[in-house]
């Protein structure tokens, strides 16, 4: 367990619930193909990494966030987010987003059966602690929860509750998937932070509107673009 952090002692109403999330990553070379348009050449995968450097440390200074586990075949983004206190995880079943989320909550299951999981994104530079923090708690209401991207068409965050399945059904328009397959959707206003994903320039530009984390922003200040600014 990160230092400091509390374990998770019940479920009643006011007792913290300490999630464990789950953050899926794929190989930096070939992650983030949209933003190639923007970012090409080498700078694409660095993006990709402080993307999800910027999200794992988001997370983990979230105080409802017991512990966080990457599911990755990458072995330098391993090391980096696993220097930030994540658990990681190689991308055993290597079948794509959603069958790397269900690994990944299996093995949390595996060491804490009736742990809290959730799904988010390696993608949200911008991650405000806080707003994690009630989403998390808004979360914990239903048995499956999920949270619409900034779009309005795809998810940040899927959870499921101790006893339940997580189910992932990510990529491309999932807030309709998710939706229809019960889980509800977490309405709440001023949570951008966790809704703003980064596929493509515009979203960096909107990401940086927020503020990003460190890595982002020093990556930015090192990019030769004037797209970055
Ligand atoms: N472990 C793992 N993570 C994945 C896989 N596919 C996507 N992801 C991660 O899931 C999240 C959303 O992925 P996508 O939007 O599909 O991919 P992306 O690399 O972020 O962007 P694009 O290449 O532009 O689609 C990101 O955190 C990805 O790194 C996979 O097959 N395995
Ligand atoms: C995987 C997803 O997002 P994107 O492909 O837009 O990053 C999703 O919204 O389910």
């Amino acid at each position: 367990m990160t230092p400091g952090r509390r374990a998770a002692t019940g479920a009643g109403d006011n007792v913290p619930v300490h999630w464990s999330l789950v953050v899926p990553l794929k190989p930096l070379a070939l992650a983030k193909s949209r933003l190639s348009e923007a970012a090409g050449g080498a700078m694409r995968p660095r993006f990709a990494l402080a993307f999800a450097q910027d999200t794992v440390s988001g997370a983990l200074r979230c105080r409802a966030v017991r512990d966080v586990l990457v599911v990755t075949d990458d072995p330098l983004a391993a090391a980096e987010l696993a220097a930030l206190g994540a658990r990681t995880v190689p991308d055993a079943p290597g079948a794509g987003l959603n069958a790397a989320l269900a690994h990944g909550a299996a093995e949390v299951r595996a060491r804490r059966p009736a742990a809290a999981v959730a799904a988010l994104n390696a993608d949200l530079p911008a991650l405000r602690p806080a707003e994690l923090e009630r989403v998390l708690a808004a979360a914990r209401k239903f048995p499956r929860a999920f949270l619409a991207d900034a779009a309005g068409i795809g998810t940040t965050f899927l959870s499921a509750a101790p006893g339940t399945e997580l189910r992932p059904a990510f990529g491309g328009p999932s807030r309709h998937r998710h939706s229809a397959s019960g889980a509800v959707e977490i309405e709440l206003d001023a949570v951008d932070s966790v809704r703003r994903d980064v596929d493509t320039g515009d979203d960096l530009r909107a990401a940086l509107a927020l503020g990003v984390g460190p890595r982002t922003a020093a990556r930015c200040a090192a990019a030769p673009a004037a797209w970055c600014r």
